[in-house]
């Protein structure tokens, strides 16, 4: 959570409870939406402090988008609670709500010139011409556009159009912007140049609370103070990209985040409150890894590994010559485990070998820098990973 920008209260003249300004810009409690028999969101609770930025992050269909509409007044929760600013806004209009909505598809005005989109919700409010005429040239100046007020929505690129449509999202001067798949229309260059524009605009606007709907990592790692993973309907975990990448507490965050692999294994330690080191027996490798929960001896658990994280140990693959014999290596080298390479793929900026464990049967995806050498499909080779960089996550279901 971002710290809060305001003064504490001098010490000895505490801040009375009636003028506390709320720290959440946005909140969802337990708030529910249905469509028919589909329980498109189920329970979701969120709290969104101003100026930080969320991003809702998750497959197709795990309820992101309905998570937004419930903000932004379009679905009404068939349970819960939506507050703006500390206010129970549930049953309010989207227009009563005041919030930024920045959609997948532009949604530009097609017949209008950029300058009239970018003016419409100001209109709407009757603000006097002078000031509509200066607020449209200053947010079509913020996100670049200053050159285009005269053109049609048809005159403009994908990436132009999506910028018309933030000045425009922006122009009411909202404290909530939400955004959802902002640049999935856009090629993939013109979405790393308006990622960063995003990033950019976002240190423009220290104030406003963002809500950012994706289903690309790298658009919620880039722009994100926190990343809520959905699933099935459901907020599976929320945290730092920090804490989800290098800490996840379940293996579907593991998976869909760092790409992690994981491997079946049993607790061989005791760990009381988590965050320290815990023992597994991995098929009959035994494995330390970071025990961010507690353990018992006995217990389920899988140890996640990311494809950056393994490495080929030394003289590898003639150090695997020795482990291929009897299948499971001599269980005694802690966090060395020997594979056979079922495949190479040269990918720019290293290898991405599938690498099928010994004894294990697991394949797991390994991830070797540019440089390196790299071993060919079929060779034994023994991959290692240090304890740090292996992470227990209970053994649920994926
Ligand atoms: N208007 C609707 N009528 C019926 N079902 C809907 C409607 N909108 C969404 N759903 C269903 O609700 C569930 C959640 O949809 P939602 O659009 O929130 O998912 P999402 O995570 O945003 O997916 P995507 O990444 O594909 O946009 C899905 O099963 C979807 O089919």
């Amino acid at each position: 959570m971002k710290k809060s920008r305001r003064a504490a209260p001098a010490a000895g003249h505490p801040t009375p409870a009636a003028a506390v300004e709320p720290e959440n810009a946005v909140e969802l409690r337990d708030v529910s939406v249905s469509y028919g028999t589909t329980v498109a969101l189920s329970g979701l609770s969120l709290a969104v402090a101003r100026g930080e930025t969320v991003a809702l992050l998750g497959p197709s269909g795990s309820g992101k988008s309905t998570a937004l509409k419930a903000i932004a007044g379009f679905e009404r929760p068939s349970s819960g609670r939506v507050l703006l600013d500390g206010v129970d806004v549930t049953d309010a209009s989207p227009a009563r709500r005041g919030i930024g909505v920045v959609v997948q598809q532009y949604a530009l005005f097609p017949h209008m010139r950029v300058d009239a989109n970018v003016a419409y919700g100001l209109k709407a409010r009757r603000m006097p011409k002078a000031e509509i005429a200066a607020r449209v040239k200053a947010m079509l100046e913020m996100v670049g556009m200053e050159g285009h007020a005269h053109k049609l929505p048809r005159q403009l690129s994908g990436g132009q159009q999506q910028r018309v449509a933030i000045a425009r999202a922006l122009a009411i001067r909202p404290q909530v912007l939400l955004l959802d798949e902002p640049l999935s229309a856009l090629d993939a260059s013109l979405r790393a140049e308006m990622l960063l524009e995003l990033q950019a605009l976002r240190a423009e606007l220290p104030d406003i609370a963002m809500v950012y709907v994706t289903h690309d990592q790298s658009e919620a790692l880039t722009l994100a103070d926190r990343i809520a993973v959905m699933r099935n309907a459901r907020l599976e975990e929320i945290g730092t990209a920090e804490q989800l990448y290098s800490r996840p507490a379940g293996a579907f965050t593991a998976k869909f985040l760092g790409g992690a692999s994981l491997l079946p294994a049993i607790s061989t330690t005791v760990v009381p409150d988590g965050g320290a080191m815990g023992s597994v027996l991995a098929g009959a490798h035994r494995m330390k890894a970071v025990a961010p929960f507690a353990v018992n001896p006995g217990g389920r658990v899988l140890v996640a590994v990311r494809p950056h994280a393994w490495k080929l140990a030394a003289g590898s693959p003639a150090a695997a010559a020795g482990w291929a014999g009897d299948g499971a290596g001599d269980g005694y080298t802690v966090n060395s485990l020997p594979g056979r390479v079922e495949s190479v793929q040269w990918r720019g900026a290293g290898h991405r070998l599938q690498v099928d464990l010994i004894g294990l049967s697991e394949r797991v995806t390994v991830d070797l820098p540019a440089m390196s050498a790299v071993p060919a499909p079929g060779d034994l080779v023994v991959l290692t990973v240090e304890p740090q960089h292996a992470v227990l996550v209970p053994a649920g279901e994926l």
